[in-house]
């Protein structure tokens, strides 16, 4: 699914693109698999098919490989394509904990290679403007608090066993799934020094299992040096809001983002104040003030050229997702788990 998606954001025809990307191969279990994807989502490309994934990290002409398979497998992909010398774009989540992260990052330190988790949410140009807004321009004053849900339905007790969603040896639940979205607006709405210099939040968490998989996850996070809080959701029960995906609050007003779904959202609002009074029925507030941001396609494209200008430029690491900040979210998915009573067989590997 993401590949498709990918590909098909990575070959748009940008005339004002910062970055030209050409698809020069492609890896699958399958030749024929890697073939037909190539026919239909780059045909214009004629890349190389590979039966392995081995076949794209060790091609010279590959000077980056985006790694698209199941969470479970991202260690292992990663570690490969490092030791093959190849810069990385990894999907999310990253690893399934955080002790994974940390091999990989040390593996890429080692061997000098780049390496960035690929969570699309962060480069796209509202996630900067709405920081600026937030902690250098204060639009809503101190900020306070924030909410934020991540809800997709997939019912699972009929999903085949083998799906992502629905086999835990895959990664599946919905926190590694969904949750990392939810975490990542609470981060940016309450840290004004994330990613670099990023608070630890304490966590207070309760997750719900469908037999052994985790199907819904509440988080409180609350930032000790601003006693900032956070509501942090993620289920895959139900469809979430697409005309609240995140609210923050603040003393002087808050901002309701919106969209299609948490890691794809097309705007947000900034309200004023609510005034009058509860009790007597008079509590209204303005409008707000929309900041509307459509984009060309679904927006992959953003995290493709950052992270093609970082390999440009040898840096080892993204400055937009940095390998601390992985870090930091994985160790924050591992306390939720560890509270939630979610299990993976790699956690004890
Ligand atoms: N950034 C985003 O918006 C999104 C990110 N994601 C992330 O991308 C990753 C992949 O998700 P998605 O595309 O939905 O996954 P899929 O279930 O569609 O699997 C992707 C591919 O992984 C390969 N694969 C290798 N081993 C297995 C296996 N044992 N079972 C299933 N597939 C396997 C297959 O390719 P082949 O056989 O050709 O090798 C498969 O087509 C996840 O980590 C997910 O979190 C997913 C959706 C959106
Ligand atoms: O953005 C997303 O939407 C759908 C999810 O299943 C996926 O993994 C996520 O990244």
């Amino acid at each position: 699914m993401i590949s498709e998606w990918f590909v098909k954001d990575l070959i748009l025809s940008r005339p004002d693109a910062k970055v030209h990307h050409i698809v020069q191969a492609i890896g699958s279990s399958s030749a024929a698999k890697g073939k037909a994807f190539a026919e239909k989502h780059c045909p214009e490309s004629s890349p190389a098919i590979y039966d392995s994934y081995q076949g794209v990290y060790d091609d010279p002409n590959v000077d980056l490989v985006y790694i698209g398979t199941p969470h479970s497998f991202h260690k292992q992909n990663c570690l490969d394509a490092i030791a093959a010398g190849k810069p990385i774009l990894c999907e999310k989540a990253f690893t399934l904990n955080a002790r994974d992260a940390r091999e990989v990052f040390a593996a890429a330190k080692k061997k000098n290679v780049y390496v960035a988790e690929a969570m699309w949410l962060r480069h796209r140009p509202l996630v900067k403007d709405l920081k600026k807004l937030l902690h250098e321009d204060k639009v809503i004053g101190d900020v306070l608090r924030s909410f934020s849900d991540f809800g997709i339905e997939k019912d699972i007790a009929n999903l085949p066993e083998t799906s992502r969603y629905k086999d835990p040896a895959l990664g599946a639940g919905s926190l590694l799934d969904l949750g990392v979205y939810a975490l990542t607006w609470a981060t940016i709405a309450l840290d004004a020094n994330n990613p670099n210099g990023a608070e630890k939040p304490t966590v207070l968490a309760s997750q719900s299992h469908y037999g052994n998989v985790e199907v819904a996850t509440s988080i409180i996070l609350k930032y000790p040096s601003t006693g900032r809080q956070a509501v942090v959701t993620s289920t895959t029960n139900v469809v979430g809001n697409p005309d609240l995906l995140t609210r923050i609050e603040g003393t002087k007003g808050s901002i309701e983002i919106t969209g299609l779904v948490p890691s794809f959202p097309s705007g947000f609002r900034v309200y004023p104040k609510f005034v009058g009074s509860a009790v007597a029925g008079t509590l209204t507030r303005a409008e707000g003030k929309l900041h509307d941001y459509p984009v060309l396609g679904k927006g992959y494209h953003f995290e493709a050229d950052n992270t093609a200008l970082d390999v440009l430029a040898g840096r080892l690491e993204s400055s937009i997702m940095p390998w601390s900040e992985t870090i930091r979210m994985m160790d924050l998915t591992d306390e939720i788990r560890r509270q939630g009573g979610t299990v993976y067989a790699a956690d004890s590997a």
